[in-house]
């Protein structure tokens, strides 16, 4: 029963893998918007559909509590994702957004909030074609319904009213295989506070290592070494997005960012995104740039901690200050904050700092996928300019 949805859907099968002659590009035209289904799919009796609007603070309650207890955990489930409040705010309204792609599901009786799934809109370049997609993210059944076949009428009814938003293709990621990943990343951790990350079993002791040796390993300077290495304001929307455009335009897949999105997704908010930039001293130029996102873990059985502090790293530009001292600047940052562990995929130019500042494989790895996008080889993760939340 291998991928029943699946392989009912406009992806990448696996049978296609090889056949060169499948062109590159969407996989099926859309459809009139008079054709599109104009009623919800159907779901179990019990339960119903619900619009959140996440403009309410009750609703904004509801759908945290539902992932702080049901997300995305580690593969030994040591570890939940607990995104905070403002951070599922800020994430499900970007310019443009559709209240109508933040999907719950209620339990009809109790009015329960027991699923959800949401979309934003994004432009994505893939090659020199830009394309309308969604961003399909936050996908969560609570844990006493899984195996009740949710997902599948979840993803459809998300298809449903992106097409009626006249969008035919959407990207996602998931740490499993499914038809049919369009890369394949790696993702690595910088331990900040590796004495923590030891104790709560996120990270071992190196072989012949003691923990002093090991705290000292990890140290990093005070304060952060690049002259002109300064957080992101207001003002530098502009230039950051000229940057982060320049960068962008080398990779087959990234987004298409305008200076609203990178108003939207790149400037610094509180406990949600920190983003820094390099202006020269002398020409007073914005020469590189790089940016983190703030996703706490929820620690499941340590009776020491609750709460594992993770900085992810989001979209790094460098043009005249080497990337190993930028990242390097990024950790000072993140460990002044008080994070305890900093992580990053091996996309973009990633791979060409990991090793030198000390980040070390997770075990683990995160597939990309398009959907009614054929691909005809997967990318390269050097190939792929583009982080998901
Ligand atoms: C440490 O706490 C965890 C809690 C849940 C899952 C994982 C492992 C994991 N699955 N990690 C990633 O997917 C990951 C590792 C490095 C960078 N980005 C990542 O995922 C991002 C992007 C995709 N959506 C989730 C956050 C770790």
């Amino acid at each position: 029963r291998r991928h029943k949805f699946w392989e009912t859907q406009p992806v990448g099968q696996f049978k296609d893998i090889g056949d060169t002659s499948l062109p590159e590009g969407p996989i099926e035209l859309p459809t009139p918007l008079s054709e599109v289904k104009q009623e919800p799919y159907n779901l179990p009796n019990l339960y119903e559909w619900i619009t959140c609007d996440m403009s309410s603070e009750d609703m904004c309650n509801e759908v945290f509590n539902l992932l702080s207890n049901n997300y995305v955990e580690d593969d030994e489930n040591m570890f939940r994702f607990n995104y905070s409040k403002e951070f599922l705010c800020w994430a499900f309204q970007p310019p443009g957004f559709f209240k109508s792609w933040h999907i719950g599901v209620r339990v009809k009786s109790s009015k329960k909030l027991v699923a959800f799934i949401t979309g934003v809109p994004a432009r994505i370049r893939v090659r020199d074609e830009v394309v309308n997609m969604a961003e399909i993210n936050f996908l969560c059944v609570h844990k006493k319904l899984r195996s009740k076949r949710l997902a599948p009428v979840m993803i459809k009814e998300v298809t449903r009213r992106v097409h009626l938003e006249n969008i035919w293709q959407a990207a996602y990621t998931a740490g499993v295989v499914l038809p049919t990943p369009m890369a394949t990343c790696q993702y690595w951790h910088r331990s900040l506070n590796p004495k923590k990350l030891i104790d709560v079993g996120f990270s071992r002791l190196g072989a012949r290592m003691t923990m002093s040796r090991t705290i000292k390993l990890y140290k990093l300077p005070e304060s952060t070494v690049t002259a002109g290495f300064r957080k992101m304001e207001l003002h530098d929307v502009p230039a950051v997005t000229r940057l982060l455009r320049t960068y962008l335009s080398q990779f087959v897949v990234a987004p298409d960012f305008d200076e609203n999105d990178v108003e939207h997704w790149l400037l610094p908010k509180e406990n949600v995104v920190d983003s820094y930039l390099v202006e020269s001293p002398e020409t007073h130029e914005v020469t590189d740039f790089c940016s983190f996102y703030t996703l706490p873990s929820t620690i499941l059985g340590n009776q020491n901690y609750s709460t594992l502090t993770a900085a992810y790293s989001y979209y790094n530009v460098s043009t005249k200050t080497p990337l190993l001292q930028l990242m390097n600047d990024a950790l000072i940052v993140a460990k002044q904050k008080d994070y305890d562990v900093f992580n990053a995929l091996d996309v973009m130019d990633n791979e060409s700092f990991l090793k030198e500042l000390k980040f070390g494989p997770g075990d683990g790895k995160l597939h990309y996928y398009l959907y009614n996008y054929r691909i005809r080889h997967a990318l390269k993760p050097s190939e792929l300019g583009l982080v998901l939340l």
